[in-house]
């Protein structure tokens, strides 16, 4: 069967609809840093839960502190419950204190003259009712949604979690990965002397630092197949019994040894796609066997990396619980354009040098591992295009 080939997004788009998210587990919540959040998170109570001070000064009545003299009759102190102010004086109030009944503002310490117990305004400044004060529920009233699910647990968020008073949080579990390498023309772990016609492996190594920097990931397990159906289809099986993912590097293009395909359908791998308008990563499959995606990623160095961090990181992300994931990208400016255009859309390293701004990485083609080196990420240059940008830039971070 051939398959039509289609745009990257389209790609991610027909898979991504065919996952469904991993399970979940329970967490400490500190350890849960990284996680994918598995659950909505409400506020358990108003934020703040009462008028706190947002400055260490006075309460006072704002009208009487504007009159004159208050006398300093006592302390609000934090984390004690509230004081009340009597009239006509003033009580010390630390940022975080509960705001005393009867007073209406806070007038911060740097704003008045203390003498004799008692304080003044400073003259030229003054004092308005709900000056410096931090009102019941103003940052969010209880009840409110303060995280959603499929997030990405980040330090802002943790605090979050913290401050509703959830000690145990669910997310969804971290995802294994398998990662075939195919080919027979690579070295062998000890093989000595490598000819010039053998080769070490380097997609392998590429993408288990890709994958296995994410912190929903749990391990990439590497597998290598030889350029045989029976191997493949062996790898493959392995691959699906013991993780949710599996990654092929090779063997997928046209040649007569590229068996990728027909060992995927012989697992019982539903091809979805077969061949992406882009570049380099053009011959780049995704398959969905048992609800696991299988994909096929060419074997050119600079392929896999690029298929790898537009494509194949997505899917992952779907399939980990983000409910973002193929994020809208930032734009760079190239410091000048090189090149014909291309009639697909075409993926090009390139090193920042200034923000928003990227320089093309030199390279000589797909098959170039050096040229891509020292680069940060690509840009997606659509179909025809020939100029300087703005284009969509993708770190190798995924
Ligand atoms: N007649 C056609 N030939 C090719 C086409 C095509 O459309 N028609 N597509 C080309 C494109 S584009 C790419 S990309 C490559 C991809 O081919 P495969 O996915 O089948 O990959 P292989 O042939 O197995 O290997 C390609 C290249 O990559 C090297 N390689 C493989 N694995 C590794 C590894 N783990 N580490 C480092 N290098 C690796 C391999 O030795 C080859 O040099 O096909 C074009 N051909
Ligand atoms: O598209 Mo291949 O992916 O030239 O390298």
């Amino acid at each position: 069967m051939t398959l039509q080939a289609i745009e990257p997004a389209a790609a991610i788009e027909l898979l991504a609809s065919r996952l469904a998210p991993i399970g979940t587990e329970e967490l400490a919540t500190p350890d849960a840093t990284g996680r994918v959040l598995a659950r909505e998170v409400r506020l358990d109570r108003d934020s703040p839960a009462c008028d706190v001070s947002a400055m260490d000064g006075f309460a006072v009545s704002a009208e009487e502190l504007t009159a004159g003299v208050l006398p300093i009759v006592g302390e609000c102190r934090i984390g004690e419950a509230p004081e009340t102010l009597p009239a006509g004086s003033a009580l010390r109030i630390y940022t975080g204190s509960p705001v005393p009944d009867g007073a209406d503002a806070v007038i911060r310490l740097e704003h008045v003259i203390e003498s004799e117990g008692s304080i003044t305004l400073i003259k030229g400044k003054s004092v308005r009712a709900g000056e410096d004060i931090r009102r019941r529920g103003e940052n969010a009233a209880a009840g409110s949604v303060v995280l959603s699910p499929g997030i990405e647990l980040t330090a802002a968020a943790i605090g979050a979690v913290a401050t509703v008073g959830l000690t145990v949080i669910p997310v969804h579990r971290r995802l294994r990965v398998t990662v075939i390498t195919t080919g027979n023309e690579l070295a062998q772990f000890g093989e000595g002397e490598l000819k010039p016609w053998r080769l070490r492996d380097s997609n392998g190594p590429a993408l288990a630092a890709m994958l296995g920097a994410a912190p929903w990931i749990e391990s990439v397990r590497r597998m290598h197949a030889n350029d045989s159906l029976d191997s493949l289809k062996m790898a493959i099986s392995l691959g699906l019994g013991g993780s949710e993912a599996v990654v092929l590097t090779g063997g997928v293009s046209k040649g007569a040894y590229d068996f990728v395909p027909d060992a995927v359908r012989a697992e019982g791998g539903d091809v979805l796609f077969h061949r992406l308008r882009a570049r380099p990563g053009q011959p780049t499959l995704g398959a969905i066997a048992g609800g696991k995606p299988i994909i096929g990623l060419p074997g050119n160095p600079l392929a896999v990396l690029t298929a790898g961090r537009r494509v194949l990181a997505p899917l992952l992300k779907r399939l980990a619980g983000l409910a973002t994931f193929d994020p809208p990208a930032s734009h760079v400016t190239l410091n000048a354009w090189s090149g014909k255009p291309l009639p697909l859309t075409w993926w090009r390293p390139v090193t920042l040098t200034a923000p928003g701004v990227a320089r093309l990485a030199a390279l000589q083609g797909s098959g170039d591992v050096c040229g891509p080196a020292m680069s940060d990420g690509f840009i997606e240059v659509p179909p025809e295009r020939a100029d300087a940008g703005p284009y969509s830039y993708y770190s190798w971070r995924i």
